[in-house]
């Protein structure tokens, strides 16, 4: 048995409170052994981490992204969805390549490690080569191709559900079982009816989870209503596609009755604020929908609508825009937040991380206290929330392994990450204008 200590933090528990403690970590199973209160700790471990003077958190998890979108980040801003998806967004990917994405899925992958995130869920094109970024990385993944068939002809359009559902079977449990997969149509207006009537049961029967964006802007929903004389969610429900294993993006423009449905299927929502500001798109009842028992995780969505993948950012951004879009400053509080981004997530996705305790994964990160903006420390809750950024983060762990060491990434080359990214980003463009 090879094992790590984090030795001498202070350690974030599941039920928010903080204690003194080691985390003691059983490396080749990737599982926390044990959580150690001071003074109480086993002797020697393999290899040591230091945490003095700091805050030792579930690694984040960023639980809706499109990560090689870092490509774009800066490129097209200030449009709403539609005209920034059809005038900016679409024209440039349809000049991506397998290399573009894994060029831009290193990126992403290496900022997330840099800001104390270790799982994340992604919907793209050209996946296996996210697979790659995630193996390389040793980061941990849900991932699945984004089927669209709006646009496409009837062989084009079955060809692009059956890529979804066929990456799903074959990739599940790569990377030594830190990728796992889900069927993942765009979205309810990017995939006509009938494909969804087709493959969200074929999904279903091999027991698939399923990820889509719902109810992300008006001028999606409202069509929705028109043609089928029910809510979003209701149709959704209707296909299949709420279940316990499902997690949608967004669901700004949610009614009461889908609240009830979402808690009823088990179907968790996947909030993005600062995607939804950036774009316009709405605030999301993220209040409403935690109190009739919705899952609620957090995500950045790509990085050309946000513009950067820091869970911390999108911690802030929660707690504000909860506050805002329930008209209430006890809104969306600093406790909810933080366990949208480790638990909610980890529940959203399936995975068995989120959460300092014997048994779970071993995904975390420890936090630099030691600094003016988060001094003094009545409440670390509520600095996770409020005041700590992705830059605090000192030292990064994913099932078991150290992916960084006081600020420096172990497995990924940073200056190669960033040389191919500038430069792949730069052809991409040039290729896309001429
Ligand atoms: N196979 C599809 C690709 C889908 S990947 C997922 C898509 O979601 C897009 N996307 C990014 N952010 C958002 C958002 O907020 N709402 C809807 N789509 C988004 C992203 O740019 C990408 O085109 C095709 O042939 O177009
Ligand atoms: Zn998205």
């Amino acid at each position: 048995m090879t094992t790590l200590k984090v030795a001498d933090g202070r350690v974030l528990r599941p039920d928010h409170t903080v204690e003194r403690a080691d985390v003691l970590v059983d490396q080749p199973s990737g599982d926390i052994l044990a959580v150690e209160p001071d003074g109480e700790g086993s002797a020697s471990a393999d290899d040591r981490l230091d945490a003095e003077g700091g805050l030792v958190i579930p690694g984040l998890i960023n639980a809706h992204t499109h990560v090689a979108m870092t490509l774009f980040r800066g490129y097209a801003d200030d449009k709403p969805l539609d005209a920034w998806l059809q005038e900016d967004i679409w024209p440039v990917e349809a000049e991506l390549t397998a290399e573009d994405v894994r060029a831009g899925a290193r990126l992403g992958s290496l900022e997330m490690i840099r800001s104390g995130t270790t799982a994340f869920a992604d919907m793209y094109f050209f996946m296996p080569e996210v697979v790659a970024a995630v193996e390389k990385s040793g980061l941990r993944a849900l991932l699945g191709y984004g089927s669209i068939t709006v646009g496409n002809d009837d062989a084009a359009a079955h060809q692009e559900m059956q890529d979804g559902l066929d990456f799903a079977e074959g990739y599940d449990g790569a990377a030594d079982g830190r990728v796992s997969t889900a069927f993942m149509p765009h979205s309810l207006t990017t995939v006509g009816e009938a494909y969804l009537r087709e493959y969200v049961p074929e999904a279903r029967d091999a027991g698939i989870p399923i990820h889509f964006h719902a109810n992300e802007t008006d001028g999606e929903v409202d069509p929705l209503v028109a043609d089928h004389d029910e809510r979003p969610l209701e149709y959704a429900d209707d296909i299949g596609m709420l279940a316990d294993t499902s997690f949608l993006a967004h669901g700004v423009h949610t009614d009461r009755t889908e609240h009830e449905l979402l808690a009823e299927r088990e179907t968790a929502v996947i909030h993005c604020p600062a995607s939804n500001m950036k774009l316009a798109s709405g605030m999301a009842p993220v209040q409403a929908m935690r109190d009739r028992g919705v899952t609620v995780g957090l995500g950045t969505d790509g990085a050309a609508s946000n513009n950067d993948l820091s869970l911390f950012d999108e911690m802030r951004d929660a707690a504000m825009l909860g506050k805002l879009a329930a008209d209430d400053a006890s809104a969306v509080d600093a406790d909810a937040v933080v366990e949208m981004a480790t638990q909610g997530g980890a529940d959203a996705l399936g995975m068995a991380s989120g959460r300092i305790e014997a048994g779970a994964n071993a995904d975390l990160a420890v936090l630099d206290l030691d600094q003016p903006h988060l001094t003094p420390a009545h409440d670390l809750v509520s600095h996770l929330t409020y005041a700590a950024s992705g830059s605090d983060v000192r030292h990064t762990v994913c099932d078991g392994q150290v992916l960084m060491r006081d600020r420096e990434v172990q497995t990924l080359d940073e200056d190669e990450v960033l040389a191919d990214a500038r430069e792949r980003a730069a052809a991409l463009i040039d290729r896309a204008e001429s």
